[in-house]
C-alpha cells in the first residue's frame, strides 16, 4: 500500500531550499555546512578492546539467539549469508551512482514536494538544524517510474528494474529478519494479529533511502547525516566500502565498519513500541571524510500504514507495564516530522519499573 506511505508527511510539509550547493566542487566548508568541530562531540570508541558491533551469519543455527543479544545490547548489527546477491548490490549502487553524478539542474527536475515523500533533495530532518548537511538524497516509494522519466528522459529502465528487483528482495529479507527479531523475544505467529494480514510481513509498507556523502575538505567541521533515530520496525542498510555510519552507545558514538557484502540492520522506533522498549531503536548518524565519496542505501521497512502498533500484549504484565501508547506508522512520521528525536518520548507512556536507564532518552545527546 505505496500510495498510504505518501500521505505521511501531508499535514507536515517540510519548506527546504533545494538551491544546491554542488558540494563536489567546493574548497573550503561554507559557513552555511559549517557544524561545531565533531571531535568537541561525544569521544570516538574506535579504540583498541572496545566492542565492535556485531556480526551474525544468518545460516548459524544460533543466529536467532544472536540476533536478540544484539538487538537488546546494540540494537544494530551487521547480517552476513543473507541471500542478496553481491552483483544486485553493485548494481543499486552503481544506479545510485550515476543519479548523483547527473549535474545539479537535472537532479532537482526529480526534487521531492514540501508535501510529498519521493524524490531527490536534502534529508527531510534538514529543517530542525540551522546548518546544512553534506549529503543529498533520494526517495522512493513503490515505483520509481515517475522520477526516473524525469531524470533521464531516454534511458529510465536499468534504474527503476534495478530499484524494483532491489526493493523486493529487501522486502523478503526484512520480513525474515523481523521474525529472528520477534522470535527472539519469544513471540510467535499468533502474537502479532496484523502479522496474517500482511501475509507474514510481506504486505509490510517500506521506502528506499539512497543517500550520497560527497568528499569534504573539513570533516571535522561538516555531517553527513545529523544524529537520529529510524521510524520503522526496522532498517536495512547496504554502505559501500567507505566508512562513515556511526552508532551512539554507553556514550559515544562507534563506527559500523563497512564489511564486503554485509548489511547493516537497525532497529527502529516502532520496534522499540512493539518491544516495549526490550529492543530500542538505535541513535545514529552519518559522517564524511576527505577522500572518498561515500554512499548508502537504506531500505526503510514498516507495518502497512493502516495498522495499530502497540507494545505486544505478550511482553506486558503488571511488572512490565505498556511504555507505548498505539499509533499508527503514517501518525508516527507525522509525529516525528513535527517532533523529530522526541517524537518517541511523546508516545510513551511511563518510565520503566525496573529502574533501568532509558536507552532512548535520545535528549541526552547533542543534536545540533
Ligand atoms: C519512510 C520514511 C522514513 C524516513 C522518512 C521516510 O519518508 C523516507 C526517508 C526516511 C528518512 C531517512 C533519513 C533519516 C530520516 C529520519 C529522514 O529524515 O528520512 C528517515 C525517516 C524516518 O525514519 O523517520
Ligand atoms: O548513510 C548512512 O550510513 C546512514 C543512513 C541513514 O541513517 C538513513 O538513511 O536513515
Ligand atoms: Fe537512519
Amino acid at each position: 500500500m505505496p500510495s498510504r506511505l505518501t500521505e505521511a508527511f501531508r499535514a507536515h510539509p517540510v519548506h527546504l531550499h533545494h538551491n544546491h550547493l554542488d558540494l563536489e566542487s567546493v574548497r573550503e566548508v561554507p559557513d552555511s555546512h559549517a557544524w561545531p568541530p565533531l571531535d568537541d562531540d561525544y569521544p570516538a570508541a574506535d579504540s583498541f578492546g572496545v566492542e565492535t558491533v556485531p556480526v551474525i551469519d544468518l545460516m548459524d543455527p544460533k543466529a536467532l539467539k544472536l540476533v536478540g543479544h544484539a538487538c537488546k545490547t546494540w540494537g544494530v548489527f551487521q547480517v552476513t549469508n543473507h541471500g542478496i546477491p553481491m552483483t544486485l548490490l553493485r548494481a543499486v549502487e552503481s544506479q545510485g551512482r550515476r543519479l548523483f553524478s547527473l549535474p545539479p539542474h537535472q537532479k532537482l527536475k526529480a526534487a521531492r514536494s514540501p508535501d510529498g515523500i519521493s524524490g531527490y533533495g536534502l534529508a527531510r530532518i534538514s529543517s530542525f538544524f540551522s546548518k546544512l548537511m553534506w549529503s543529498e538524497g533520494f526517495t522512493i516509494v513503490g515505483s520509481p517510474l515517475d522520477h526516473a522519466r524525469q531524470l533521464w528522459p531516454q534511458d529510465y529502465s536499468k534504474f527503476c528494474d534495478v530499484m524494483e528487483e532491489y526493493e523486493k528482495e529487501m522486502q523478503k529479507l526484512a520480513g525474515r529478519l523481523m521474525w529472528l527479531m520477534l522470535g527472539s523475544l519469544g513471540i510467535t505467529k499468533e502474537d502479532v494479529k496484523w502479522a496474517d494480514a500482511m501475509d507474514e510481513f510481506r504486505g509490510a509498507c517500506a521506502a528506499l533511502q539512497l543517500n550520497s556523502y560527497p568528499s569534504c575538505p573539513d570533516p571535522n567541521r561538516a555531517m553527513g547525516l545529523a544524529a537520529h533515530t529510524d521510524s520503522t520496525l526496522l532498517t536495512v542498510l547496504y554502505q559501500n566500502s567507505t566508512s562513515g555510519l556511526q552508532v551512539f552507545r554507553d556514550g559515544s558514538w562507534t563506527t559500523v565498519p563497512p564489511l564486503p557484502g554485509a548489511l547493516v540492520v537497525n532497529v527502529g522506533d516502532l520496534l522499540d513500541i512493539l518491544s516495549n522498549g526490550r529492543y530500542p531503536s538505535v541513535l545514529h548518524r552519518a559522517v564524511v571524510n576527505r577522500t572518498y565519496h561515500r554512499l548508502s542505501i537504506a531500505y526503510l521497512y514498516g507495518p502497512p500504514m493502516n495498522v495499530q502498533i502497540s507494545p505486544l500484549s505478550r511482553l506486558v504484565d503488571t511488572t512490565n507495564p505498556p511504555l507505548y501508547r498505539t499509533v499508527t506508522w503514517t501518525e508516527y512520521l507525522g509525529t516525528k516530522a513535527k517532533h523529530f528525536n522526541k517524537a518517541l518520548s511523546s508516545v510513551r507512556l511511563c518510565v520503566p519499573l525496573n529502574g533501568f536507564i532509558d536507552m532512548n532518552d535520545h535528549n541526552r545527546v547533542k543534536v545540533g
